[in-house]
């Protein structure tokens, strides 16, 4: 005969079975729980200890003492005030009493029960536990408790046995869980059935954690219950019926593994409730809870049908929720580990604009490279552009995920999100490309000694104020010492050429960089590019120091070039070079008679006066402050001085060799172009074969046309070259992306002073006349800037805005005003590509206006209609795809695609601000249609067009001002 379990005996002596365990272990019986089988002496020594006890059959109803076994449950105790019905119908079965020794944490669990019937038991954590057998019924689990339970309720009924009931006597061969009779393999069933237990309690020796059964073992449950998957999806809640295990997490704790002071989302107070459910208890506990609250609403007899899930579908979804996550196996529970893991990162990340990013510790530095984009920046600190694009609208700035940046935009985004942003610079940028070639020319220049460098000519920049005489004197220059020289005559302008000059018996060589003004001065420094050593500052002797003197100067001190005064236009009446002296003593250029450093030379470009007294003057300036030296043993090094493409010989470049000896026949790369030298020709026009330091040669075989003020070099073949120019390309693309917006604009002009990106409007005007341009001005400067900005104009001049107004606009981030007068194609092209904002008027007041308005941060752009053309509808074709199309014929001007669009009939709006979605000629798509033509239009949703309608397209233009 079977042995006999303890809630059996128990039942059978009226008592209950914690009664029995306690009485056992009083006895010196060690039983594990209520279902544990006892021997026959051990039977007969409870029974001997309950004389009085009388047994009742198994069928009998429910002891009314059944509250019995939620009281000495100190989980009872700690139930939830929401969930105290549910405990009383529990009652009825006293299996979930789990008084047995091995389930005292099941008490705690009650407690844990609760949440289940407080609703949340949806994600009720219990159900992990169970997983192992929930084998794919999550369906049914989820379903409200009325429908027959899913099998893996073996884990819960074997805590609770069914025997246990009172008055539930045993079955004989009655196998409640047994698949044979439909039961055994679904859950709800074995917990309906062993909270049915009165009626068909296990038969003796029907071991419910037997494997055979589909039950867990003991064993496993613990495995189980370790398992850090919370199904729940919170913090794991206190293990079951166990309570909290050794080991195991506390309830509300952090998941071990977890950043324990991170919060989890189970964590959040809105879930708070929830870890505290018995689910992921053992078995027996876990259903132990669950099917106290859930009696008492399905059954209020405390039938088992439904009750161990009495708060219907909540609790039986929690529990089948958590049977589906745990059951559906490692995957599933892995994703949810990798989901909580991602939340938990998002929780510990900042949000700004709803969104969250990982945020830097303000200390750390991100290095981009000109020209990125918010998606370089998201990669480098593993965010989701997406989510910084939103960061940044949220700080007033709109971009694209691919945009390229400017470095403020950077600062402001890297400011908010904790990281120090570092654009690199060009020249570090291009230290670094070249370091990836292996190739460093600042360690090459500082392992030269002395013995290997040589002296060199100095290299001349000729600067001035407008008209002052600085072609005159290049002329004057290159023509006296040409007529001087044995060549017949200078053949072309190659954008530099050197002269000699017999200085104290010796003849000395001096470069002059041919090119007026501050055209390549200016555009070489905004590129890094060093090519002048000292610069002459033309100044006409009748005309005095005029605002381009002062911005020349200015430029030269900038860049650290010593400076020699022309003090032009002597043979003029009315010349006055001791004003011009006076003058610039003010800018710090003192002439040695009045004791300072700087020679002034008086001369006469027009006569030829002087010129030798100048060169005589450039070679003492640089003997005294430089150190006119290099290495001439070696690839040379240096810098394009200009460059344009020759019809018949390709790309021509004129380089001024810095350092080494440049050779024909050498590869080299000069910013984008690369190629082998394939002849040099100097000023003359005659060809060389080798050109040393501070030697201008116009060089033929680049692949393309570099820029003035590019850097180039010999390389070691020609493939590296190519990929140097390459990359360097690629670079350039990058770094014009991020200029083409605006460096400042009218519009904005308030919001970068509120900003503080600057407190100065610079302003560069130009006209058609000087008048006009005084005139401006004059009216400019009076206008009432109030306090914290002030208004400048950096340059002014007649005639059309040059490439220099852009270079000096970009340089001094000024907006260009132009006074009846336009850009040339090509500087218009320029001021786009560095961003440089330039305004056009015919009317002062307007120009004064704008200003003004933009000063006070109240200029913003006004946009117009401009129609594009119309088109009559001539049949309608439907599509149930893409909507109507608009069989269309076009009457005048041009239908674009994307243009805006709105629909006539017969004379009225019918339609409007809609916009021409879809354009067809014939089956292929159209950019746009032309006058006469037959097109289909597709205005998107918009589909009551209709045969005579006229179809008007239109676009939003800028308004232009004034
Ligand atoms: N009398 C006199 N006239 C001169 C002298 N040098 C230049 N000029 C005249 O001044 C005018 C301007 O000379 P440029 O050499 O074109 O002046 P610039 O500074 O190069 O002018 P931009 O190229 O417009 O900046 C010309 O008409 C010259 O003939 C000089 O030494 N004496």
């Amino acid at each position: 005969m079977a042995k006999v379990r303890v809630h059996e005996l128990a039942k059978e002596l009226g008592i209950t079975s914690k009664d029995a365990v306690a009485k056992l272990q009083e006895l010196g019986e060690f039983v594990r729980s209520a279902s544990s089988t006892i021997e026959a002496p051990v039977v007969k020594k409870l029974r001997g200890a309950f004389p009085d006890a009388v047994a009742k059959p198994a069928t009998a109803p429910a002891r009314p003492a059944a509250p019995a076994p939620s009281g000495p449950k100190p989980g009872a105790a700690q139930a939830t005030p929401e969930a105290p019905a549910p405990e009383t119908p529990a009652a009825p079965s006293p299996a979930p009493a789990a008084p047995s020794p091995a389930a005292p944490p099941a008490a705690e669990a009650t407690p844990q029960a609760s949440p289940f019937s407080g609703g949340s038991g949806a994600e009720a954590p219990a159900a992990e536990t169970p997983a192992p057998q929930a084998q794919g019924d999550q369906d049914s689990g989820n379903r409200p408790g009325p429908r027959p339970a899913t099998p893996p309720a073996a884990p819960s009924a074997a805590t609770r046995p069914s025997g246990a009931r009172p008055g539930g006597a045993p079955r004989p061969g009655n196998n409640p869980f047994a698949p044979s009779q439909g039961m055994g393999s679904r859950r709800g069933d074995t917990d309906r059935g062993a909270d049915r237990g009165a009626d068909r309690p296990p038969r003796p020796g029907n071991n419910p954690f037997a494997p055979s059964q589909g039950m867990p073992r003991p064993g496993r449950r613990d495995d189980t219950q370790q398992r850090p998957a919370a199904g729940a999806g919170g913090p794991r809640p206190a293990a079951g019926a166990g309570g909290p295990r050794p080991g195991a997490p506390r309830p509300g704790a952090p998941r071990p593994g977890t950043p324990g002071s991170r919060p989890t989302p189970g964590m959040m107070p809105n879930r708070t409730e929830r870890p505290a459910a018995p689910g992921r208890g053992a078995p027996g506990a876990g259903a132990g809870p669950r099917r106290g609250p859930g009696g008492a609403p399905n059954s209020p007899s405390g039938a088992p049908a439904g009750g161990g899930f009495g708060k219907g579908g909540r609790g039986r979804g929690g529990t089948a929720g958590a049977f589906g996550k745990g059951g559906a196996g490692r995957g599933k529970q892995r994703k949810s580990k990798r989901a909580k893991r991602q939340e938990l990162e998002q929780m510990s990340a900042p949000s700004l604009g709803g969104v969250s990013v990982p945020r830097g510790d303000g200390s750390s530095t991100v290095r981009l490279r000109r020209g990125s984009s918010i998606t370089d920046f998201a990669d480098k600190i593993e965010a989701n552009p997406a989510a910084l694009v939103t960061v940044l609208f949220h700080l007033g700035e709109m971009a694209t995920a691919t945009q390229s940046l400017d470095e403020e935009t950077f600062e402001v985004l890297g400011t908010e999100l904790g990281y120090k942003i570092q654009v690199v610079s060009p020249e570090d940028e291009e230290r670094e490309l070249l370091s990836s070639f292996d190739i460093d020319f600042d360690a090459e220049l500082e392992a030269e000694g002395d013995d290997q460098l040589e002296a060199r000519p100095p290299v001349v920049t000729v600067m001035g104020h407008v008209d002052h005489g600085k072609t005159r004197l290049l002329d004057a220059v290159r023509n006296t010492k040409v007529v001087e020289g044995e060549h017949g005559g200078i053949t072309q302008h190659i954008g530099a050429y050197q002269i000699q000059h017999v200085h104290e018996d010796t003849t000395r060589a001096i470069t002059f960089i041919d090119t007026p003004g501050h055209e390549a001065f200016t555009a070489m420094r905004a590129r890094g590019a060093k090519v002048t050593d000292i610069a002459v500052l033309v100044v006409a002797a009748d005309d005095g120091v005029m605002p381009q003197t002062v911005e020349a100067l200015n430029h030269a001190q900038a860049a650290n070039v010593p400076i020699v005064v022309a003090v032009n236009k002597m043979d003029k009446e009315g010349a006055n070079p001791d004003k011009v002296k006076g003058q610039l003593t003010e800018y710090g250029l003192v002439p040695e008679e009045y004791g300072g450093d700087t020679m002034f030379v008086h001369v006469s470009a027009l006569q030829g006066m002087g010129i030798d007294e100048l060169l005589e003057a450039v070679l003492l300036t640089a003997d005294a402050a430089l150190d006119m030296r290099a290495n001439p043993n070696k690839d040379a090094r240096g810098i394009a001085i200009e460059a344009n493409l020759d019809r018949g010989r390709g790309a021509v470049a004129t380089v001024l060799v810095q350092s080494g000896t440049l050779n024909v026949g050498d590869t080299i790369v000069a910013g984008t172009a690369h190629g082998r030298v394939r002849a040099m020709f100097d000023e003359n026009g005659d060809v060389v074969t080798t050109a040393g330091p501070s030697r201008p040669v116009q060089v033929l075989g680049l692949s393309n046309v570099p820029r003035a003020g590019d850097t180039f070099f010999v390389t070691d073949d020609e493939r590296t070259g190519r990929q140097i120019a390459e990359k360097r390309e690629a670079a350039d693309r990058n770094a014009a992306l991020a200029k083409r917006r605006k460096r400042i604009s009218l519009e904005d002009f308030d919001q970068a002073v509120a900003d503080g990106k600057v407190d100065t409007l610079n302003l560069i005007l130009k006209g058609d006349v000087s008048g006009a341009v005084e005139a401006l001005e004059d009216s400019l400067l009076k206008i009432d800037v109030g306090e914290g900005v002030q208004l400048r104009v950096i340059h002014r001049g007649v005639g059309a805005i040059t490439q220099n107004d852009v270079n000096l606009a970009t340089v001094d981030n000024a907006i260009i005003i132009g006074f009846n007068v336009k850009p040339a194609e090509r500087v218009a092209d320029l001021a786009e590509r560095e961003g440089v904002d330039m305004r056009f008027y015919s009317v002062i007041y307007a120009a004064i206006d704008d200003i003004e308005l933009a000063l006070k941060g109240m200029l913003k752009p006004e946009y117009e209609e401009v129609q594009l053309g119309t088109a009559e509808v001539r049949e309608v074709f439907r599509s149930s795809k893409v909507g109507n199309i608009a069989g269309s014929i076009v009457r005048s001007g041009i239908i674009r695609r994307n243009s805006r669009a709105r629909v006539l009939r017969d004379g009225k709006v019918v339609g409007d601000n809609l916009s021409v979605d879809s354009l067809k000629r014939f089956k292929d798509d159209a950019t746009e249609v032309r006058t006469d033509f037959e097109c289909g239009i597709g205005l998107g949703s918009f589909n009551d067009v209709k045969e005579g309608d006229t179809i008007e397209t239109f676009e939003m233009r800028e308004k232009p001002r004034a």
